[in-house]
């Protein structure tokens, strides 16, 4: 195709996946890099990703490999769509492939444990040089892949790396918008994987349309509070990457981190959950987290400490929902008063 963008996308598992299928229905080539040999051979016969998407053939132009610095010397664009546990390390050995000037999005929702860093500022430390850029909005993976109408935010301080994006991944399906909020967008595909557990954990004890609309704005003000207090842009939390996402991972069971959270509302432990769940759900361990940060700058979670006090503590789903609505701090105010000489918090 004239235009083709050559791409590359780290990670095979279920939104790497996802994504290569886009770009390449977009017409855009794209390397699929995965660790497995066997996972990459399987999918060059078969063209299924078996374990993730058993009934989708993908396109032809999704090459799998397991040729890392081929993956990346040869792209113009690089995707990087790794659980945020591994993606130092994987991008740390990778670093020698890259160029500079090259463009690099992280497409991961999570918070790296040692020094509570994005996955953006990552790419900025171990890749000097290159471009850097997040994408994060309403993306189910398995809804992407069945051409659901949706949208997504592509953030990034350059703007040929914003365009760039916008050409790879808009279409007829997938609108692409623009952001200079990196920081925010980033902090707020993390953040709403915590209250998509929640979610999930209320659904499975029968909770009301009026339970959810509360549990889901009361989601939003408590994130939004917390990024205030790191310094973003509260705005952001409006838009698709914040209020967008945490509505579509609050509400539907193909949010890995809205299962793991049903699983403990039907009575499986945290371990169980997760193994069952077999795919990474970020919000488990950006709760602990955050749980951690809120102490650190008294940042009023209750929503936060009352899941990390279930799955971390052993505490009753009962108990905590009754002390949570019987609260007195902050209850009689529906947003948080700014003090006297601070800025806005929600
Ligand atoms: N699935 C979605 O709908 C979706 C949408 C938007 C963003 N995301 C984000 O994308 C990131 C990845 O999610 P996913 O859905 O692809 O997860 P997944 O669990 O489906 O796949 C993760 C992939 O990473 C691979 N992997 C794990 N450790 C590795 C290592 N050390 N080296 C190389 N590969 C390794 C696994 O083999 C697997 O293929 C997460 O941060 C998630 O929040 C997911
Ligand atoms: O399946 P989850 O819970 O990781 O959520 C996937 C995406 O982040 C939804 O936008």
């Amino acid at each position: 195709m004239e235009n083709a963008i050559q791409t590359t996308v780290l990670g095979g598992g279920s939104f790497g996946t996802a994504m290569a299928q886009v770009l390449a229905e977009n017409g855009h080539p794209v390397r699929l890099w995965m660790r497995s040999a066997e996972q990459a051979e399987a999918i060059r016969h078969t063209r299924i990703n078996h374990q993730y998407f058993p009934e989708l053939e993908l396109d032809s132009l999704v090459e799998p490999t397991t040729d890392m610095g081929g993956a990346i010397e040869q792209a113009e664009l690089v995707f990087v769509a790794l659980p945020s546990k591994v993606f130092r390390d994987v991008i740390r050995n990778a670093a020698g492939h890259f160029r500079d000037q090259q463009m690099v999005v992280s497409l991961t929702k999570g918070i790296e444990r040692d020094g509570f860093r994005l996955m953006s500022q990552v790419l900025k430390e171990e890749l000097p040089g290159t471009r850097v850029g997040v994408l994060s909005g309403p993306n189910l993976a398995g809804e992407l892949v069945q051409h659901e109408i949706t949208a997504s935010v592509i953030a990034s301080e350059d703007r040929e790396l914003r365009e760039r994006v916008q050409q790879a991944l808009g279409n007829a399906y997938f609108r692409i918008y623009a952001n200079l909020d990196v920081y925010g967008v980033e902090l707020g595909g993390a953040l709403k994987n915590i209250y998509a557990v929640v979610s999930g954990l209320a659904d499975a004890r029968g909770m009301g349309e009026n339970t959810k609309s509360m549990l889901i704005t009361r989601s939003l003000a408590e994130m939004s509070r917390f990024a205030v207090s790191m310094g973003a842009n509260p705005m952001t939390f409006l838009g698709l990457a914040g209020v967008g996402d945490l509505i579509v991972t609050c509400s539907s069971s193909l949010s890995r981190n809205y299962r793991v959270g049903y699983a403990v509302g039907q009575g499986s432990t945290l371990d169980e959950a997760v193994t069952e769940l077999g795919q990474v759900a970020e919000g488990v361990r950006t709760l602990e987290l955050v749980h951690e940060k809120a102490i650190e700058l008294d940042v009023y979670m209750p929503l936060v400490r009352g899941l990390y006090q279930i799955l971390y503590r052993g505490a009753s789903i009962t108990d905590v929902v009754g002390a949570l609505m019987n609260a007195t701090q902050n209850s009689d105010v529906e947003f948080i008063l700014p003090r006297q000489g601070e800025g806005s918090a929600i």
